[in-house]
């Protein structure tokens, strides 16, 4: 299996006034290629965080992270930026989508990020959103899509510059049982036929059990590491 995320004893801690957050210590992991990795964990334990670490969001106080074998620790914002741009999609739980653009500008915004000529960005939105099953709403704006269809928005937007990296963050957090099904339904099959690896931050055991890895962590360790 081909390691596609390496973090070295990473550590990260937030002063807050004059005590210190330990979030996360020493931790040491492989994510491989191709595969859904769920982290689950009580509240607080320092999955988000983790999540932050390896997409570069948050600097690591200590250790290093290394994807696609590059070692991306002491990037600068701008190289960062950069480096999600082509490699890195984002999902969070409450969508983070524009409220004032159509589901086709949203989709499209990556795109101009990565000044992909203006008339090839209608096209590659337009086929993304074709994907993630929204044909016909193309020219909603969020608040007239229903959740599930936000997050279909969402999953459009992180796939459309074909990154092979997906992060997501309670991807279904913020969906009824059925809706969050078929969210995870979707997920699968971008992992399965686009060959994504996901890292999905989850609550929810029946996500966690469809991942082929699950990675419990707890006071910002890993306490237990499992796969099908
Ligand atoms: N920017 C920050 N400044 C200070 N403390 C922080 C910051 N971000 C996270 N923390 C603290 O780090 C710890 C881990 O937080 P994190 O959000 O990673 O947990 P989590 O496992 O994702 O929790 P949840 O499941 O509730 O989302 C918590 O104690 C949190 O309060």
């Amino acid at each position: 299996m081909e390691e596609i995320i390496q973090l070295k004893d990473v550590s990260q801690h937030f002063k807050m006034g004059d005590s210190i957050v330990r979030a996360l210590s020493h931790i040491n992991l492989d994510i491989y290629a191709k595969e859904l990795t769920a982290l689950v964990g009580p509240s607080g334990s320092g999955k988000s965080t983790l999540l932050n670490v390896v997409g570069g969001l948050t600097k690591p106080t200590e250790g290093e992270v290394f994807i696609y074998n590059t070692n991306v620790t002491h990037y600068t914002e701008d190289q960062m930026c950069f480096f999600r741009r082509d490699h890195i999609g984002f999902i969070f739980q409450s969508f983070n989508l524009n409220s004032t653009l159509t589901a086709l500008e949203n989709v499209t915004m990556p795109l101009i990020f990565s000044r992909i000529p203006n008339k090839d960005r209608e096209k590659m939105a337009s086929e993304a959103l074709d994907l993630v099953g929204l044909k016909d709403r193309k020219d909603h704006k969020p608040g007239q899509l229903s959740g599930g269809q936000q997050q279909r928005v969402s999953v459009a937007r992180a796939i459309v510059n074909k990154p092979k990296i997906i992060l997501c963050d309670e991807p279904t957090g913020n969906l009824d049982s059925k809706t969050g099904k078929e969210i995870l339904e979707l997920i699968k099959e971008m992992n399965r036929i686009h060959q994504i690896t996901f890292i999905i931050v989850t609550h929810d055991s029946n996500v966690a059990n469809q991942c082929q890895r699950r990675i419990w962590i707890q006071d910002g360790k890993i306490c237990k590491d499992e796969r099908n």
